[in-house]
């Protein structure tokens, strides 16, 4: 049985949120809407018209949830901040949003509770959006602003900085398939808005350098073990080509200043252009990378798919979201990205979906102790095999808005009943107590 002494003694274990998925507060004391407030104010985008609105209410209730962190032991918060609660049209100043991050991070540090902030979680200010958004060139000189506005207000206590959350949801799912805010569906959009999302990345990492000398900034990605659904050769060529857009288009260019040629290839024979500017803004040098692990992902050939590749589902035990439950995946990742970047990482998210029920005033999440203890343990595993691994932020705290499913998925080791807002911790939320005493 795995125990917190088997880990390094700094070695941080946290949980992780973001604010559109659990804030609610969507228009007070002067935050102005995202393009997630307006997606999912769009009928048919998610699950049941769930939206941001109200959520998990912890702009009025982070005390009681940074006690709930305190009292399981954890020593770090990953969350995000709503760019247009701080500038409401991505420009002008809200003092009272900046007052709420300040309210947070003053309540974390009194718990002695590590704060690691994201500066961009997908909820762009829409006034920016009706700009162009991630479209537009000039939105790297505003994300610049902004990232320099919070490094102003809250660097001189908050040390650890990443500056995205995923840029491939935000430009693929964002821009191509069109499953997430804005909806699009143009892959050649999706390109320009990677680039953008990079470029705006490299500014925000060469304006840290300037405002917050004593501190450390990253970048967190989706990261995935891609392997072929069958035996085909072409799969095995489809499965090496999908690895590289999703685990290597947004690592290689903040670390060789480049994209995977491969995969730059495959764009430009279906016609395509791929934007090659401002690399080297790109790969200002960054202190980790932030690693997001859920789960593998199999595909295979299929010819008729302009992208000749589909998605395919594996035999392996799934967790709500049909993900496929394979910790070894976790461990292979850490010590590819070890060998390919050589940067400290943190396991930003990992967690899980599960079919949570209260019944007596509990939720026996037995599966999601078992999900993280595997996952636990191949962290551990990766460790000892020389994987500079610094913490593992569970995803997440809460139950909280999913996205396109809204309300649908619950994913936090508390679980949190909307209609009352009441909090109850799930047996895997009282298992994490224990462990980070063993
Ligand atoms: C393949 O999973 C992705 O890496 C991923 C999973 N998740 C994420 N990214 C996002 O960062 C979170 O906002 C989601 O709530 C969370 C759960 O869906």
């Amino acid at each position: 049985m795995i125990k917190r002494s088997d880990f390094p003694k700094d070695f941080l274990f946290g949980t992780a949120t973001a604010a559109y998925q659990i804030e609610g507060a969507a228009k007070e004391d002067g935050k102005g809407p995202s393009i997630w407030d307006v997606f999912s104010h769009t009928p048919g985008k998610t699950f049941n018209g769930d939206t941001g609105d109200i959520a998990c209410d912890h702009y009025h209730r982070f005390k009681e949830d940074v006690a709930i962190m305190k009292e399981i032991g954890l020593n770090a918060y990953r969350f995000s901040i709503s760019w247009p609660r701080v500038m409401q049209d991505g420009k002008n100043i809200n003092q009272k949003g900046i007052d709420f991050y300040n309210r947070l991070v003053d309540e974390l540090l009194e718990n002695d509770i590590i704060p690691f902030i994201t500066l961009y979680h997908w909820d762009l200010p829409y006034a920016l959006y009706e700009k162009g958004g991630w479209l537009n060139d000039d939105i790297a000189m505003y994300f610049r602003a902004y990232a320099t506005l919070m490094f102003n207000e809250l660097g001189d206590r908050v040390k650890h900085w990443i500056t995205l959350n995923e840029p491939w949801c935000s430009s693929f799912l964002g821009y191509f398939t069109g499953e997430h805010a804005p909806g699009h569906q143009n892959l050649q959009e999706a390109l320009i808005a990677a680039h953008n999302l990079l470029r705006s990345h490299g500014h925000a990492v060469q304006a840290f350098r300037e405002e917050v000398r004593d501190g450390k900034i990253g970048l967190t990605n989706v990261v995935t073990k891609v392997e072929p659904g069958d035996s085909r050769p072409e799969s095995f060529f489809v499965a090496s080509l999908v690895d590289k857009v999703i685990n290597a288009w947004f690592h290689d260019p903040v670390i060789f200043g480049k994209y995977p040629e491969e995969a730059v290839k495959n764009y430009v024979e279906m016609g395509l252009n791929v934007p090659d500017n401002d690399f080297d803004i790109i790969s200002t040098p960054i202190d980790f990378f932030g690693v997001n692990y859920y789960t593998r992902t199999l595909v295979v050939f299929d010819e008729t798919n302009p992208m000749k590749f589909s998605y395919v589902s594996g035999d392996l035990p799934k967790t709500e979201m049909g993900w496929e439950i394979y910790p070894q995946g976790l461990f292979d990742m850490l010590i590819y990205l070890k060998e390919r970047y050589r940067l400290p990482l943190y396991i930003t998210e990992n967690g899980m979906a599960g079919p949570d029920k209260v019944e007596n005033g509990k939720v026996i999440d037995d599966y999601r102790i078992e999900y993280l203890e595997k996952h636990f343990e191949k962290a551990l595993e990766a460790i000892n095999a020389g994987v500079n691994l610094k913490g593992y932020f569970i995803w997440s705290l809460l139950d909280n808005f999913e996205w396109a499913y809204g309300y649908s998925k619950r994913f936090g080791i508390v679980y949190v009943d909307y209609n009352t807002q009441k909090r109850i911790l799930k047996k895997s939320a009282q298992w994490l107590k224990e462990f980070l005493r063993s």
